[in-house]
């Protein structure tokens, strides 16, 4: 296909050593092709040229003063990808690996899952390569209050609005907070994932979780089929991981798996989320704590998984939910998964599943939920968090949770119906991509040559 070797080939020179962000727009464009062969105006309005780059790209310098007095330089980002449908929206990722392509790339996914939410907002991602782990809570608070004396002059409540994401949750977002309120003295709902009592929405914390677990819902639903009485494997064990494991329960499936940077659990009664909770939301902990307290549950350290395999995907299971991070999933784990009798892949996590697994899973026709689906309850109740704050109101967690279950619901008739559409039935990569580009080209086209 032409039109995808070229734009790789322009993306190449033009934005070197960005690997994620090919794959993620090679992805995004061979599902495009019956798209834009039905419709020229696409092609007329040179569309792809434009979706690929980004509207805005700010680069900056964080400096901070570490415990022992130290200072310390990390890179800071924020994409702001495309604003058609709405203002920026997406989180900040801080982990040492991230660097202008993994930004760029979770910036560019998330344009067309947010537009499969059906709420207005553009995209953007942003972050910093600043590892949180090992560091004082005053190191994170100095991080993060430099960080924003940096980001503040670019967002606003209706220009940009920032969230969590890797190494970013409600304690960070709480420091950032507070500096950009120091900052401009206004209140505004600059930020999603606040805490309860200053702006915070219900449900937030759990949405990415539930959410993914809400479409696997309605994936086997279609089916005649139901989560209760499966054995699941999830990857991940932080705030993704943890919600979906919740849901999991909640709906009388069996999660017996969790993983961190360090290593992966498998607890073949199930995961215990008391544990996992207190190990990983207050003492912050590595996982390899959950066996001192459960010894029937197994720990095998990253030491020890065998040559490129990720050993999570290896325990026969009926769902797996991969929820930690990007190119986790690879095509040997995928044909692993298939060949014990996993019958539903859901992404949590942004891009987890490699092409190739991607394939594995397609080709074996089992019931695969992409991220930019199966993860967008996560910023769709951030938008609901705009939403009560632009509002001054707060929602109850029965109505943010019965809105976020019609969101997830609504994302499963969309990516389905277009998949069918296009002659795919089933093929939910086709149908995500298709469906949320979709909406963005036709705003574009209705917003001109801008
Ligand atoms: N937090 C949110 O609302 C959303 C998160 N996501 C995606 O979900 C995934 C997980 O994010 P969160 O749970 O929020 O982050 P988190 O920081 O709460 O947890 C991440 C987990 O993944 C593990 N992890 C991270 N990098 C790893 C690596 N290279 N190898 C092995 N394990 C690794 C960490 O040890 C941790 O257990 C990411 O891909 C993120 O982009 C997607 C949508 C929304
Ligand atoms: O809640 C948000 O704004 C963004 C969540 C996020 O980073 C994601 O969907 O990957």
């Amino acid at each position: 296909m032409p039109y995808v070797q070229d734009t790789l080939a322009a993306l190449r020179r033009t934005s070197p050593a960005q690997d994620e962000f090919y794959q993620a727009v090679e992805e995004i464009l061979l599902s495009l092709r019956p798209l834009l062969d039905r419709d020229p105006r696409y092609r007329a309005n040179n569309i792809i040229d434009r979706i690929v780059e980004p509207e805005r790209q700010i680069m900056f310098r964080v400096t901070w003063i570490d415990d022992k007095g130290r200072i310390q330089v990390n890179k800071g980002y924020r994409i702001q990808f495309n604003s058609t449908l709405g203002p920026y929206k997406g989180g900040l990722r801080f982990h040492p690996s991230v660097n202008a392509g993994i930004i760029k790339f979770l910036g560019f996914e998330q344009i067309f899952k947010n537009a499969l939410t059906g709420l207005p907002i553009g995209g953007a991602k942003g972050g910093a390569n600043f590892d949180p782990k090992g560091k004082s809570d005053n190191e994170i608070m100095r991080f993060c209050q430099s960080f924003m004396t940096e980001l503040y002059r670019h967002i606003g409540p209706t220009i940009d609005v920032p969230a969590g994401d890797i190494g970013v949750g409600m304690r960070e977002i709480g420091y950032l907070y507070g500096q950009y309120k120091r900052l401009t003295g206004s209140y505004d709902g600059v930020l999603t994932g606040k805490g309860l009592k200053w702006g915070g929405s219900l449900v937030r914390k759990e949405a990415t979780g539930y959410g993914a677990v809400y479409l696997a819902e309605n994936m086997l639903r279609a089916k005649k089929e139901s989560l209760e009485g499966r054995v699941c494997t999830v990857s991940g064990a932080g705030n993704v991981a943890i919600y979906t494991i919740e849901k999991l329960y909640q709906l009388g499936a069996i999660p017996v798996t969790a993983s961190d940077s360090g290593g992966m659990i498998y607890h073949k009664t199930g995961i215990n989320l008391e544990t996992l909770k207190r190990i990983k939301e207050v003492e912050r902990v590595s996982l390899e704590a959950y066996v001192k307290e459960h010894p029937d549950a197994v720990y095998t350290p990253v030491e020890q998984y065998p040559e490129g395999r990720n050993p999570v995907w290896s325990i026969p299971c009926e769902a797996a939910f991969p929820s930690a991070t990007q190119n986790e999933l690879n095509g040997e784990d995928a044909a692993e998964l298939v060949r014990n009798g996993c019958k539903l892949v859901c992404e949590g996590a942004n891009m987890p599943s490699t092409p190739e697994a991607i394939d594995v899973f397609l080709d074996a026709k089992i019931a695969f939920g992409p991220g930019k689906a199966a993860n967008a309850g996560g910023v769709a109740t951030s938008q609901l968090e705009m939403s009560q704050n632009a509002s001054m109101h707060q929602w109850s967690f029965e109505e943010v949770d019965r809105r976020l279950r019609e969101i997830m619901a609504n994302i499963y008739i969309s990516i389905s119906e277009t998949a069918a559409e296009f002659g795919e039935p089933g093929n939910f990569v086709l149908g995500a991509n298709i469906a949320g580009f979709r909406k963005v080209a036709d705003a574009m086209i209705e917003q001109g040559a801008v």
